[in-house]
């Protein structure tokens, strides 16, 4: 099938990638001539394992592009992708405005062939029927001419009436696995009040529903929901905040392990081990971060709040993990009393391991209180260069490009990210680089035994 995505980001790049790997014809569409002119090279600009390889196969067999042309990508497809950011304003809203433009811009380059759109970005309930309305506007405003409005249910077309519909269709991929997550998902939801739109999304994912793309191609179809627009939007609200309050639940619980002298990480299995409960997003650290859980819990509790309802559970989940984030400069505190003068090494920058993104990472509010304080912070990121001091986050921050540098004459280290190659460092040589061998891991990832064993006072959270 012939595909756009507008939006080249973690959702459209992996999501238009993904659709030209199982044999669609994808453009992909993004307003950055920049990252456009990356990927026409057969570069990612984002790091996403895997992506790289499946962007170079799906070019070689033509089958993926790259544009800044609206108009070429929306002639081209039959089935058009929203993908743009959806970020969080002060009030904690959702930002639509680049949605907004898309749908404007969709209509004023709309022909007369049938063209489902959907929102794959994630959308304040109510956005499928507001796109519609915008996508109109935008067929208005380029033929300034009354209109038809088209559509599976509505009567034949005339020539220049505009044919659409609007699908609602939620991403669940996690950075990181954004491949493994796409093309091997848990459920595909398809929102829409039209049946020729469901019918066409499904042709589309029919390679994945039916596990041809996946390692154990054994295993049942993926499941897939097909609702109402705005049950679909909310579905994906709710299931970021459900694992966000689950974080935040055994964050709470760590909190008062700590206090009795419990071990969260037991007590995380052995809750999990309950079928009913899962043992999954049950590790207590520094608390969630990324592009996503906080601006869009922040999004329902407005959305909430919009119709007379305070959600309180959502604002305690939230208010957990405001709080947890602070805990690790008490455990440094605790241990080195006064930081002013101290300098801490962060091992890990990036809100979690195997991908590039720093938007809304623990580590980021960690660097401000620090440098609040007076101590000076060092990092070390796998994936973060030294020359990214450009990033305005990190200008007061010493980036190196070693664990080892890191712990030169560093007074601590705090492990925000659970890197795997932070388990394989030889921490006995480290303790030795040190001015005091303290390490916070903020994400219960290394073996105390083995650090205690190298010569560190290992701290970590809930244990
Ligand atoms: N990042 C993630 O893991 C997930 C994100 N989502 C949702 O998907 C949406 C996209 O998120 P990301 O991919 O992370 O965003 P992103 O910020 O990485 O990418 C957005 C892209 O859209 C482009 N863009 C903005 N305005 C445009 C326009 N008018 N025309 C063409 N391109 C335009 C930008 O240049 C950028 O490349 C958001 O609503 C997000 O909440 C949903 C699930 C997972
Ligand atoms: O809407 C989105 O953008 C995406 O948000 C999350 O995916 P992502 O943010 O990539 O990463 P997660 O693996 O969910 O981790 C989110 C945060 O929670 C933290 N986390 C996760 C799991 C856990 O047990 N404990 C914990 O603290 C992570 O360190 C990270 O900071 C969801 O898992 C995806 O399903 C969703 O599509």
């Amino acid at each position: 099938m012939r595909v756009c995505t507008i939006g080249t980001g973690y959702v459209g790049l992996v999501t238009g990638a993904c659709l030209a790997h199982i044999g669609h014809d994808v453009i992909c569409v993004d307003n950055n001539p920049e990252k456009v002119e990356l990927m026409k090279s057969g570069h990612s600009p984002i790091y996403e394992p895997g992506l790289s390889e499946i962007m170079k196969s799906a070019m070689a067999a033509n089958r993926l592009q790259f544009t800044t042309d609206l108009g070429a990508g929306i002639e081209h497809g039959e089935i058009l992708f929203i993908a743009v950011g959806t970020p969080p304003l002060p009030n904690g809203s959702s930002d639509t405005q680049y949605v907004e433009a898309v749908a404007k811009g969709i209509g004023q380059h709309l022909n007369g062939e049938y063209k489902v759109i959907v929102n794959k970005s994630t959308v304040p309930i109510g956005s499928g029927d507001w796109v519609k309305m915008l996508v109109l506007d935008g067929v208005a405003e380029r033929t300034k001419q009354p209109l038809l409005v088209g559509g599976g249910d509505t009567p034949p077309p005339t020539q220049l009436t505009p044919q659409f519909d609007v699908v609602s269709n939620p991403e669940f991929l996690r950075e990181g696995s954004a491949i493994y997550d796409t093309l091997n998902p848990d459920r595909i939801v398809l929102g829409s009040n039209n049946q020729q739109a469901i019918d066409l999304m499904l042709k589309l994912y029919s390679p994945i529903i039916d596990r041809e793309c996946a390692e154990d191609t054994s295993l049942p179809p993926v499941a897939v929901l097909a609702t109402d627009l705005g049950s679909a939007e909310m579905i994906k609200y709710a299931a970021n905040a459900f694992l966000a309050t689950k974080i935040s639940f055994i964050n709470e619980i760590a909190n008062i392990c700590e206090r009795v002298g419990a071990d969260v990480t037991q007590v995380s299995k052995g809750i999990g081990l309950d079928s009913r409960i899962g043992n999954k997003f049950l590790n207590a650290g520094i608390g969630w971060g990324g592009s996503c859980f906080p601006k869009d819990l922040a999004a329902l509790i407005h959305t909430g709040a919009d119709y007379g309802y305070d959600a309180r559970l959502l604002k305690a989940a939230v208010s957990v993990n405001q709080q947890q984030r602070t805990l690790v400069i008490q455990k440094l505190q605790n241990s080195l009393k006064i930081l002013k003068g101290k300098t801490i090494g962060l091992l890990g920058l990036t809100f979690k391991p195997d991908t590039d993104d720093l938007r809304d990472a623990p580590a980021l509010d960690i660097i401000h209180i620090l440098i609040e304080l007076g101590a000076k912070v060092k990092a070390y990121d796998p994936i973060i260069s030294p020359q990214s001091s450009i990033n305005p986050h990190l200008v007061n921050v010493n980036l190196v490009s070693s664990p080892q540098l890191l712990a030169t004459d560093s007074d601590a280290l705090v492990l925000m990210t659970e890197w795997s190659e932070f388990q394989e460092i030889n921490y006995q040589h480290l303790a030795g680089l040190m001015r005091s061998p303290i390490v916070v891991d903020c994400r219960n990832f290394l073996s105390p035994t083995k650090l205690a064993e190298a010569g560190f006072n290992h701290i970590g959270i809930g244990c």
